[in-house]
């Protein structure tokens, strides 16, 4: 959501399942849920080897149901049979170093705000590459998503070159427990996007999300075209010229999101300024995953709120970002 968009209510009232949030993950982006954690995600589907060695002791502490299941078959007692194993391919192989430096991501899911084709998702994909990226419906929802377990990641926008800081998400990071694991930025090169069959001169209006817009506004107006139209997302501006077929209507969107929903490409480049990069933040709940997440560098900027009449004590609230 833009930095404009209403805030939502904090908790939803009705409960979200990770695969409820998956069941449609194409199409619609995740709704806000109630914020619930769980136990984390397993990213790696194999147990860790001492687990079925017969005799071996068991790995305290860790994944200790499976552990206990395994024992009791895998330890023969005088009365039970030897156990048989028909495949032993079948059997789980050893973690190896290499499943702890997943360094493209392999195996994360990763939240985003906006619709498939959104600059935040090529960010996400730009942060780890292997990943399979989750579309959001609000910054909130990619927030609640990392915390309930839902994802492992999320990459928002935090700043860029023109349209300066995104304050929403600096808020979120005050109200939320996550960690900034991370940056990425992205060079941001907006296209003018329109139905097929629809010349420049037809288009009296743009829509986009509000930075997009203000990003491309001097052009958009050399162009001809007069009036705005803010809406949560570039992509989400792409869907909706698409879906409702409009003709005097164009999108200021990816040329991903041109070739997802089918749009033809109007003009290319047409951002203000030609250097426009915006800054992405990797979240996660724990501080820093080696090898997967590249060390945040930390630069002086600071975030903090002050109750009133409650200055001495504003130190506790203060967290730095960079
Ligand atoms: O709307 C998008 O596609 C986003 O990812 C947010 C955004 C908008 C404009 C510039 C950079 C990011």
């Amino acid at each position: 959501a833009s930095m404009t968009a209403p805030r939502l209510p904090f908790l939803a009232a009705r409960t979200c399942s990770a695969a409820a949030a998956f069941s449609s993950l194409s199409s619609s982006p995740l709704q806000c849920c109630p914020v619930k954690r769980t136990s984390a995600t397993n990213t790696n589907s194999a147990p860790l080897l001492s687990a079925s060695r017969p005799g071996a002791p068991a790995a305290d502490g860790v994944g200790s149901a499976d552990l206990n299941r395994l024992r009791a078959s895998a330890m023969p007692v005088a009365d039970s049979p030897l156990p048989t194993y028909t495949d032993p391919h079948e059997l789980p192989r050893p973690l190896t170093g290499a499943d702890l430096m997943e360094s493209g991501g392999e195996g994360l899911k990763v939240a985003y705000q906006g619709f498939p084709g959104a600059y935040s998702e090529s960010a996400a994909k730009k942060a780890y590459p292997h990943c399979q990226t989750v579309p959001c419906e609000h910054f909130d929802t990619a927030f609640q998503a990392v915390e309930n377990c839902t994802v492992d990641r999320a990459v928002l926008p935090l700043e860029n070159t023109l349209g300066g800081s995104i304050h929403r998400n600096y808020d979120l990071l005050l109200r939320h427990e996550l960690h900034i694991v991370g940056d990425v930025r992205l060079a941001v090169r907006h296209c003018l996007l329109a139905n097929r069959g629809v010349k420049i001169g037809d288009l009296r209006s743009v829509m986009s999300h509000p930075q997009a817009l203000a990003q491309c506004e001097h052009t958009l107006t050399e162009l001809g075209i007069e009036q705005r139209q803010a809406v949560d997302d570039t992509a989400g501006a792409a869907k909706l010229v698409t879906e409702q077929m409009l003709q005097d209507t164009g999108a200021v969107a990816s040329s991903l999101a041109a070739e997802l929903y089918g749009l033809d490409i109007l003009a290319e480049n047409i951002q203000d300024e030609k250097e426009n990069v915006t800054r992405f933040m990797m979240l996660a709940r724990e501080p820093i995953v080696p090898q997967v997440d590249k060390p945040f560098k930390f630069r002086p900027a600071l975030c903090f709120h002050l109750k009133i009449g409650n200055l001495h004590n504003s130190s506790r609230h203060l967290q730095f970002l960079h």
